[in-house]
């Protein structure tokens, strides 16, 4: 069995049993009907995953690796704000009439700032720290922007990304690790979706850096399942689990802004049945 669906059902069954509702609060997002979608919560919860063990994909159903990938691309590679660049839906909610979410994500991702050592945007400054000063601390993008924050379809979720390099005695490359801040999880449709994106990144930088991709930190400030998502939970989390797939990267792929989903090679990924029809709060 996969360690992720490990991590992924002892969180489900903590927030479950040990987590506080929501109810009768006033929150934000609603169900399509109008009602409040209230949530069992946890806070702070944090999992590790190290890639040089295996890929984290769960496998007590499908995580559309692709389109995941594709999102992550969306952000960080083609920095647009815009679902018309991404090949899947799921965002499309949050979007105005002409398919923007404002300034969130890739628009972010997207800012020039004047350095001593040159004009960079978020993510050309990190490949330039990972190439020039790989051992430097100050390696992290960022997309909560306060300042910006009133422009944003929806506030960023997984919002800051920290890059951290280590040098194992006996290892040729440097490894690469990182650290993926969440404020805000939605346990059941986006947890997995969204460790598999970072992991993928994490492999993609890796890759281009000349390193190996080592350890995923994901850090979750309010680790939730919508009250509608606990039966389609508890039905999931007892289901039978596979070994992890393996993931792996084209390895002629020297340049970040080069990949794209078809160099993403998935082998051997045995899974559950779909879990149809997920309601996704607004
Ligand atoms: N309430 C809520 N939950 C979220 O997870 C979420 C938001 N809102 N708002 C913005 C984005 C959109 N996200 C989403 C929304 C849907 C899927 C989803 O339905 N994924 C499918 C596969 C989709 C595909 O194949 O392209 C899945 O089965 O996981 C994933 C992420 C994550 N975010
Ligand atoms: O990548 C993502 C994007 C969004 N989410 C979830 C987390 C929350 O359930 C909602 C956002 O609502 P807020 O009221 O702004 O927290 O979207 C996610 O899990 N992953």
């Amino acid at each position: 069995m996969s360690h992720a669906d490990e991590l992924f059902c002892s969180m489900c069954r903590d927030i479950i049993d040990n987590g506080t509702t929501t109810e009768g609060e006033l929150v934000r997002p609603h169900w399509e009907d109008g009602s409040p979608a209230y949530t069992v919560k946890r806070f702070g919860v944090v999992n590790r995953y190290d890639l040089r063990r295996e890929f984290p994909a769960i496998t007590l159903r499908r995580t559309a690796l692709k389109s995941a990938m594709d999102e992550v691309l969306w952000i960080y590679q083609r920095k647009s704000n815009n679902v018309g660049d991404l090949s899947s839906h799921i965002w499309d909610s949050w979007a105005d009439e002409n398919g923007s979410i404002g300034k969130a994500y890739g628009y972010q991702i997207g800012q020039v700032t004047h350095y001593p050592e040159g004009d960079f945007d978020q993510m050309d400054k990190v490949l330039y720290d990972l190439e020039h000063t790989p051992f430097s601390r100050r390696i992290i993008t960022s997309t909560y922007t306060v300042g910006d924050l009133p422009e944003m379809g929806l506030y960023p979720c997984a919002w800051s990304v920290t890059y951290n390099v280590t040098q194992e005695p006996g290892n040729p490359r440097p490894t690469l690790n990182m650290v993926l801040n969440q404020r805000s999880q939605d346990v059941l449709a986006a947890n997995n979706w969204n460790v598999c994106q970072y992991a993928i990144l994490l492999m993609m930088m890796a890759q281009v850096s000349g390193m190996e991709a080592g350890e995923l930190l994901h850090v979750i400030a309010d680790a939730h399942i919508y009250d509608r998502h606990v039966p389609l939970v508890e039905e999931l989390i007892e289901r039978p689990q596979y070994p992890a797939p393996k993931v792996s990267l084209n390895p002629a792929v020297t340049d970040f802004y080069d990949f794209t989903v078809d160099d993403l090679v998935v082998e051997g990924y045995e899974h559950g049945p779909q879990v149809k029809n997920i309601p996704i709060a607004v």
